[in-house]
Order: C-alpha cells, then structure tokens, then sequence
C-alpha cells in the first residue's frame, strides 16, 4: 500500500479522477469525507492511497487556495482573460471590474484581447493604446491567437490550474477549443470538444497544458463584486494601491481627501482617469449595494 499526492482533474458520478506524475488514476472517496461533508472539488491537491489489490482511495484533502467559477474550480493561481475588440464592444470599464474581481479573489490575470481581426484598424489603435497602460501596470497582454499559443506553455508553471473568464461572446469557447485540441494532439488524447454542450451543466474537468493544466469549461462570464468591502476596493486597483503609500491619510479613500496622491498622479496623467472613474463607479455601485443589470446573471 503507498500514498501519492495528485490533483483531481475529472469527477463522474463519486469517481475522482486524479493526476499523479502524468498517469491518471481512478480513485473513490473515503467515507470520512462524506463524514466531514467536505467535497472535493476539481482542482483539488489530494493524497491518494493505492492499496495491494488496486483499488485506489481519496484519502485526505490537502488545503484549498481557492475557489472560483462555476462550476467551481479549487486553486486556480491565473485566469485567462478573454476581451473582445468588437462583438461585443470594448470597454475599459468592463476590463477594470474583472481585474477587480480577480484581484480581490486573489487571483493573477493575463489578458487576451479576442477578434483584433474584425476590428478597424483606428479602433485597435485607440485599443492598443488603452492596453499599453495595464502593461505598465503589470499586466500581460496578448492580441495574436498565434501568439498566445505560443506563449502559454511556458506561462504555465508546474501544476498550476488556469480557467477562462470573459463576457459572453467575447471568445471563450472558441480560444479553449482550440488550446485543448492543440494539447490533445501533443498528448494523443480524444478531443471531446465536438461533444460541448451547454457548460452550465457540463462537469468540469482540467486538461494538462504546459506544466500545468487547463480548466476545460468557458469559465464565467458574470462577476459579483458585492462582497468587497467599500473601503479596501482601493486595494484592488493596483495602480491605485502603489500610489496611496503617498496619500496623506493612511486609509485614504481618494475621494475628497486633501493631499491624495492618487488624485495627483490622475490630474498628471500619470493614472488612467478612466481607471480612477472606474474605481469612483464600482465603489459608488458597492457602496449603494446596486450593480448593473448585465453583470447579475
Ligand atoms: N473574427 C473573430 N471571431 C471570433 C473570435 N473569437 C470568437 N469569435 C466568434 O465570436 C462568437 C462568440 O464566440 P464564443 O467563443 O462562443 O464566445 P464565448 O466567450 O465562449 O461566449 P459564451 O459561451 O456566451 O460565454 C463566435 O461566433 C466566434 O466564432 C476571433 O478572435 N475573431
Ligand atoms: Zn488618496
């Protein structure tokens, strides 16, 4: 009998399919589980015991970082964040609240800027212009399906767990497919992406990519920033975050208060104003406990 530590990457009806070493294995979960009423979720780093006869069990779940999608995901260190050009339009405004979103969840972003290739070419002037701004903030973006395929490999870093998000129609679905068939044919699995129905009642599973895996489901598309608290939403906003070590006022709010550095940095161009309208616009939305219609779902 020996132990070995894996991630779940598929459940089928109380079956936990989890990768060790590059071999997947069939467990079943321990009673003391059910006991627990812990359920393991994929994406789980779990220790499984193989025992003399083959039968293989869950038997302890290790700490979970995360949580996030639906259906859920646990540990998912960087989402894939699927922007569209046009259809539907680009908006800085959306742009800001995922990056919120994951910020606070604590969750890294790489953006992915979808159909650059229907867009005019002074319309992905003005948008390329407005995505140089989160570069120098930190962020990775990429324009260029090509591109991105050929970058993601090495972005993903051993075991980490990676999901899609984006507004629907932006392109989630069809980027996956191909990141999935693209790996399929490296590791000479069957693609099922010919058998993708709806996601909302798809099960979720990761497929291996680079060192690491991919969640195979779009992701999310609606986003609830709700939860945050009004005062710390400053925080999320990284941009914002690096300036108010420089306000006078510790728990600066940006709003009124005198000496503020990130009203400074805004008049002098330094910060995006649309990026502090942003930050005006969700704190004004959480603090009235309102959020827009498109976002609830
Ligand atoms: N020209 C062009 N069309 C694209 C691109 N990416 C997606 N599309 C098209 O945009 C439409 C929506 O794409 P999907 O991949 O279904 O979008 P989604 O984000 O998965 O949408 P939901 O499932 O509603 O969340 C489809 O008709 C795609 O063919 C792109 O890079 N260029
Ligand atoms: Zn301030």
């Amino acid at each position: 009998m020996k132990k070995a530590q894996g991630t779940i990457i598929g459940a089928i009806s109380g079956y936990y399919d989890v990768e060790i070493n590059n071999e997947v294995v069939r467990t079943r979960a321990r009673g003391v589980f059910r006991d627990r009423k812990q359920k393991p979720l994929v994406g789980d780093r779990v220790v499984v015991q193989i025992d003399d006869k083959g039968m293989n069990y869950l038997v302890e779940l290790l700490p979970r970082l995360n949580e996030i999608g639906r259906p859920a995901v646990a540990n998912v260190s960087k989402v894939l964040l699927v922007i569209s050009a046009v259809e539907p339009d680009f908006s800085l405004e959306l742009l800001d609240r995922y990056l919120t979103f994951f910020a606070w969840k604590n969750v890294g972003v790489v953006i992915y800027l979808s159909k650059s290739d229907i867009a005019s070419s002074e319309k992905m002037k003005k948008i390329r212009q407005e995505l140089m701004y989160y570069q120098k903030i930190g962020y990775l973006v990429f324009e260029d399906a090509e591109r991105l395929e050929q970058e993601l490999p090495k972005l993903i870093q051993k075991d980490r767990i990676w999901t899609l998000a984006g507004q629907s129609g932006a392109g989630k679905s069809t980027l996956l497919n191909k990141l999935e068939s693209e790996a399929n044919q490296e590791t000479g699995a069957i693609s099922t992406a010919l058998n993708r129905g709806k996601h909302t009642t798809r099960q979720v599973k990761l497929f291996k990519y680079g060192e690491g895996f991919i969640a195979d489901t779009p992701g999310f598309s609606a986003i609830d920033l709700f939860k945050i608290k009004v005062d710390e939403l400053g925080n999320y906003f990284y941009d914002l975050k690096e300036a108010s070590t420089k306000c006078k006022f510790r728990r600066c709010q940006h709003l009124k208060e005198p000496g503020c550095e990130v009203k400074k940095l805004v008049e002098e161009g330094k910060i995006a104003k649309s990026r502090y309208d942003s930050y005006l616009k969700i704190r004004q939305e959480i603090a009235d406990n309102r959020m827009p219609e498109y976002l609830k779902k």
